[in-house]
């Protein structure tokens, strides 16, 4: 079923409905000036053939002609400020909604969705809606009021010759009905390609590091010389329905002209007509001529804006899958009491359960240790609890209440989550930190700027904490961006704390200073630390191990030791390589 075109739009176009109907109402006049003049000429002629003109009329002639026209540039500056302002207006508020929306999808979506192809909605194709809603719109009532003003003159003329003009017209609308079709299509390829290319380029530029260290410049420019040209083959095919159906348009509307001079001419040898009158047909018939031509421009117009709007409903259709409960709990702080009963996860693209069956309780100022063999659902585990996924089975409370009836704003306002990736923005290490809590002061900052060890690499920075991280944070090493991400998660002083393995790129040393700080802040709260290096985990008060999805061994270090399994070999292991690793510091020194 094809739904309406508008149907996101719609609240938007009612509130700026004044906008463009007064708008409008300067275009109908702009107009009616335009063709009082023919006119006027027409008039002057007959009385200059029949030699009856005097300075006087001439005068009158010519006054009424200068009022007129500066009457049509004042009402022509009205609507433009009217229409063309108001759809830029339209745009700015559309690119909010679809931007805003965008905030609301979870994560599945942005998996599947390519950054480039989103960037180049918001940019390229909103361009193309608001041209029809501003030159579109402009044009569409220009031709109509033109048109029919036109055609009103003309039959007022001469009722035959405006039959003549006719004759074309059924052409000229099948010509437009056959190429608005094609070039739709064609537009909506273009758009699609347009939107691979940013995506190409996009991924390019994030990746330049990955590319420059395989030496991948020249496969790359390849791979994107590739979408270039598919962009301009597809632009090609375009053009070339452009350039059928603009000059058949023009051939079709010149042979109107061509009937007129030939037959208008006989009236007038035949005395039906005067001059002035086959001179005002000709003018009225050359402002006719003007929206037949449009009609091929508007047509253009409102087929790049209707492919564009439908590919921005697209994702304007997309419902969030993760979404507050109509009775969503709206509880501001949070203990932190998390328990996982039964849980059954996995996600929509993998065919088997990523975790199976998880039972966990972690108590207000309880710190759980998680470890275990690469994708064995470490992160997936901890992605749960701030509902960035939904669960299929089982259920996850927080202070005993399902997170799902939680509102989703208060539940992750609670937790302090340290990604993997400890993704910074191009912006100082202090507002990074203050992401959250954006009215934290610089002595705050200071204070967990020691808490994660970072005192002695600020003095390295050249403005302290106001230093620029670059876009990323690649100015900053692995290790310095993941403790300014730590910093960021304690700066919110949230109840739960979850460090999905944030300490993989420090070294033992600042390692063992950050969780002695961490310790004494941590008091009252829940702490999850996901970690290869169990010398991280080793105090917690629980550890899990998983592998392929399940807890394959539970309980604290020195019952996991006991147990002699996954976690007692992979910390002899990494006892030993320590041991090596000290050994050849010293050897060094
Ligand atoms: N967004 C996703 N869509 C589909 N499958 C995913 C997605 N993210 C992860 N997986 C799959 O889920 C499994 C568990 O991944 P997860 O990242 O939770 O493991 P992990 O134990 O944290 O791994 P690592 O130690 O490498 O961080 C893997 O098989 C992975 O391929």
């Amino acid at each position: 079923m094809n739904k309406p075109l508008l149907r996101h739009i719609k609240k938007l176009l009612i509130q700026y409905r004044w906008k463009y109907i007064t708008g409008a109402f300067f275009l109908l006049l702009t107009d009616i000036f335009q063709l009082i003049s023919p006119r006027l000429i027409g008039w002057g002629v007959d009385y200059l053939n029949k030699g009856s003109l005097t300075f006087k009329s001439l005068l009158l002639v010519f006054s009424s002609l200068l009022l007129l026209a500066i009457l049509t540039a004042i009402f022509r500056f009205f609507w433009r400020i009217q229409i063309l302002a108001t759809a830029r207006k339209l745009e700015a508020q559309i690119r909010e909604k679809y931007f805003t929306h965008l905030q609301t999808l979870s994560l599945n979506f942005f998996n599947y969705k390519k950054t480039g192809e989103l960037m180049a909605l918001a940019t390229n194709d909103l361009g193309a809606v608001r041209e029809m809603f501003a030159f579109g719109v402009v044009m569409l009532l220009d031709t109509i009021f033109l048109g029919t003003l036109s055609i009103f003159f003309l039959l007022s003329i001469s009722p035959k010759l405006t039959l003549y003009i006719a004759i074309p017209l059924p052409l000229i609308t099948l010509t437009i009905a056959f190429f608005g079709k094609i070039t739709h299509k064609r537009f909506k390829l273009v758009q699609d390609s347009f939107a691979k290319l940013t995506d190409k380029a996009e991924e390019t530029i994030a990746g330049i590091r990955v590319v420059k260290a395989y030496v991948q410049e020249e496969a790359e420019l390849k791979k994107f010389i590739e979408k270039a040209q598919d962009l301009l083959s597809k632009n090609i095919h375009l053009v070339k329905a452009w350039g059928f159906m603009f000059p058949t348009i023009e051939l079709l509307a010149n042979l109107s002209i061509l009937l007129v001079f030939l037959l208008g001419g006989l009236e007038v040898i035949k005395g039906n007509i005067s001059l002035g009158d086959f001179i005002a047909f000709n003018s009225y018939l050359g402002l006719l001529i003007w929206p037949m031509n449009a009609l091929g421009w508007v047509v253009n117009n409102f087929q790049r804006g209707r492919a564009s709007l439908e590919r921005i409903n697209e994702v304007l259709d997309e419902i969030p899958d993760i979404k507050d409960s109509p009775k969503s709990i709206k509880k501001e702080t949070l203990e932190g009491y998390i328990t996982f009963k039964n849980v059954y996860f996995k996600y929509p693209s993998s065919p088997k359960w990523i975790l199976e069956d998880i039972s966990i309780e972690i108590k207000p100022g309880k710190f759980l240790g998680i470890t275990g063999p690469v994708g064995s659902g470490k992160t997936s585990l901890v992605s749960l609890i701030p509902r960035l996924f939904n669960i299929q089975k089982g259920e996850i409370f927080i202070d005993n209440i399902p997170i799902k009836d939680l509102s989703l704003h208060y539940l992750r306002k609670n937790i302090g989550f340290v990604p993997q990736d400890s993704f910074l923005f191009s912006d100082t290490i202090a507002n990074n930190i203050r992401f959250g809590k954006p009215d934290l002061s610089d002595d705050e900052i200071y204070k967990l700027i020691k808490i994660v060890a970072l005192e002695e690499d600020l003095k390295e920075f050249p403005n302290g904490i106001h230093t620029i991280v670059g876009e990323r944070g690649v100015t900053l090493s692995g290790g310095q961006k993941q403790r300014v991400a730590i910093a960021r998660a304690l700066a919110i002083n949230p109840p739960v704390l979850i460090f999905d393995d944030a300490l993989s790129a420090v070294d033992a040393k600042t390692e063992r200073q950050i969780l002695e700080n961490l310790l004494e802040i941590r008091k009252n709260k829940s702490l999850i630390v996901i970690a290869q290096r169990l010398s991280v985990i080793q105090d917690a008060d629980e550890i899990i191990v998983l592998k392929e999805g399940k807890i394959i061994e539970r309980g604290d270090h020195n019952k996991l030791m006991r147990l002699g399994g996954f976690y007692a070999e992979l910390f002899e292991q990494q006892k030993i390589e320590s041991e090596l690793e000290r050994r050849e510091d010293e050897r060094i020194l």
